[in-house]
């Protein structure tokens, strides 16, 4: 029986950087771009004479690609036997001669899907008894089969529009099939060519990937019993311990398969949904770190540190108030490396600490401020439904500098006076990441960036704008009022920027009942 487990893309909000360091939070929303991981027995005819070791055949089908490794089934090493390219569709094959480059010349290896595989067997052996040991044995024994599959939001598929002549629109990206083909960036650096790198938009591919792929298998190898989408996924529930074991091996296999141990905001919200995040406290990982560079450890031991852990992250619910929508926006084709800005930024801090730390204060207070805020909206709303839902209804049709003159009772300009004052905390957010983007030299919030937020944040119904994350030239973010979204949609695309399909969605990683595809 094939297990399918889908794990959901992220948008920071807000704790940029700050969220790297405890006790900082950053605000996470989980979004409807979903990753898919399909787990089955490669072979169901189990050869009693080959007992050492096993098969593993992972399939990309966007990246059309099908590698086969054969695992050891004592150090769990995965050794890679053969990769090919999967035959292509017309309508794939499109896209592929419109890209930039051809998939054929790259790197075939998936190191996030190969630790994935790797930790989630050696956490099954280590949560496992002598029955329960067997099982997994001969569950390993038939091989395994994974697909993995990301929603067409994860992708940039501007250039294609572009090229095939299609306006700038929403429109124009839904016509899309449902998983199309990816393409490559090729980037000109110092007058260098880069290694390609996958068209994205920020969404956090990797972490929704790594994510779906540990779910399913431990799912699959029944350590976990995960949710299903219909299921109330309420981060507070009394009980989080299977999901608690997917974050922690996901986390782990993600961080190794990066080389670098980042805030985690993004495999977090891929595993529990939307969130207030503070990070998990970098020492859980040096076992795993350690073996990964000294190879000291053997899995086994370095498995049982991580599910023995002090996993000290704290998450806490958090969605956007009623009525209110998640918009983003593509205002070129991306590639601001996070790498390099995050270590730009580390040595601001440490060249001039003084400064580093009181632009760190007031952003800590203002994306503080900024939560407080949006809270308070979602009381008055669950408190005053009909009041709230008037004024959202006014102002979405409406640029902010009107919306005060539309309240007509005090508990309407009460509501006004939070949505403005969240507007303002934006603001404030957007001037210091500024500011910190200047001293440290690179570009949180480069003008093309500043010239678009404002314009969106003058544009009718916007609360506010702001670039996600790390900031750069990827995708912009709006949080819209009530219907407006389509408004500002259409305005964007008159300023020359695709606004995506993508929505807020708080669920996290969840359980599904069958291929996407077949949906
Ligand atoms: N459909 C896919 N098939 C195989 N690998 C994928 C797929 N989607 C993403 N990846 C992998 O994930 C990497 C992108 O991850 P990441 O840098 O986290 O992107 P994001 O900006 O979305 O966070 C790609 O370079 C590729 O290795
Ligand atoms: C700088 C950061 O705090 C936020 C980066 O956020 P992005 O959403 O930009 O992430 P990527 O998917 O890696 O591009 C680094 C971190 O928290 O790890």
């Amino acid at each position: 029986m094939a297990v399918v487990a889908s794990a959901p893309g992220k948008v920071l909000m807000t704790g940029g950087y700050l969220v790297l360091e405890r006790p900082n939070a950053g605000i996470v929303l989980s979004t409807n771009a979903r990753f898919y991981a399909i787990v089955k027995p490669l072979n169901n005819n189990i050869d009693p004479e080959i007992l050492a070791w096993t098969y593993v055949k992972l399939t990309s089908p966007q990246m059309s690609r099908e590698t086969i490794y054969k695992m050891s089934l004592e150090h769990l090493t995965l050794q890679c036997v053969s990769s090919r390219q999967v035959s292509v569709s017309c309508t794939i094959l499109a896209y592929l001669i419109v890209s930039q480059c051809l998939l054929l010349s790259y790197d075939s290896r998936n190191p996030f899907v190969e630790f994935a595989v790797q930790y989630a067997v050696a956490a099954a052996r280590a949560k496992f008894d002598k029955d329960k040991k067997d099982m997994l044995h001969k569950l390993l024994l038939q091989g395994l089969d994974i697909t993995i599959l990301g929603c067409n939001d994860f992708y940039s598929y501007r250039n294609q529009i572009e090229a095939r002549g299609l306006p700038l629109k929403a429109e124009s990206l839904a016509s899309l099939p449902p998983f199309t083909s990816i393409t490559f960036n090729t980037e000109e650096e110092k007058g260098e060519t880069r290694k390609p790198e996958v068209a994205k938009t920020g969404l956090g591919s990797s972490a929704a990937m790594t994510t779906a792929v540990t779910a399913a298998l431990l799912h699959y190898f029944t350590v976990v019993n995960l949710p299903s989408l219909s299921e109330d996924q309420h981060h507070e529930k009394e009980s989080t311990a299977d999901i608690d074991v997917v974050h922690e091996i996901a986390q782990t296999a993600h961080c190794i398969a990066q080389g670098k141990v980042g805030s985690g905001f993004d495999v977090s919200s891929a595993v529990y949904g939307s969130q207030r995040y503070v990070r998990f406290s970098p020492d859980v990982l040096s076992s795993a770190q350690l073996q990964d560079a000294l190879k000291g450890k053997s899995l086994d031991e370095v498995i049982s540190d991580v599910i023995n852990g002090k996993w000290d992250h704290e998450r806490t619910k958090f969605s956007l108030p009623p009525l209110m929508n998640l918009l983003l926006g593509e205002p070129g084709a991306g590639g601001s490396s996070t790498v390099s800005m995050v270590g730009a930024v580390k040595k601001w801090q440490k060249s001039e600490p003084q400064k580093a730390l009181e632009t760190w204060k007031k952003l800590s207070d203002a994306n503080s401020a900024l939560e407080v805020r949006l809270n308070m909206l979602s009381t008055m709303a669950k408190e005053r439904w009909d009041s709230y839902r008037s004024v959202i209804d006014k102002c979405s049709l409406h640029k902010s500098e009107k919306w005060m003159e539309l309240s007509s009772e005090p508990t309407e300009a009460e509501i006004v006076k939070a949505l403005l004052g969240a507007r303002d905390t934006m603001l404030e957010i957007r001037f210091h990441m500024r500011l910190m983007g200047q001293a440290a030299g690179i570009p949180i919030e480069p003008e093309s960036q500043t010239k678009l937020l404002d314009a969106t944040m003058n544009m009718e119904g916007v609360l506010f704008a702001g670039v996600p994350g790390a900031g750069g030239f990827d995708a912009v973010f709006a949080v819209t009022l009530g219907n407006s979204s389509s408004n500002v949609a259409k305005e964007w695309s008159s300023l020359n920027v695709l606004a995506l399909l993508v929505r807020e969605d708080p669920r996290g990683v969840s359980l599904e009942t069958g291929d996407p595809r077949t949906k």
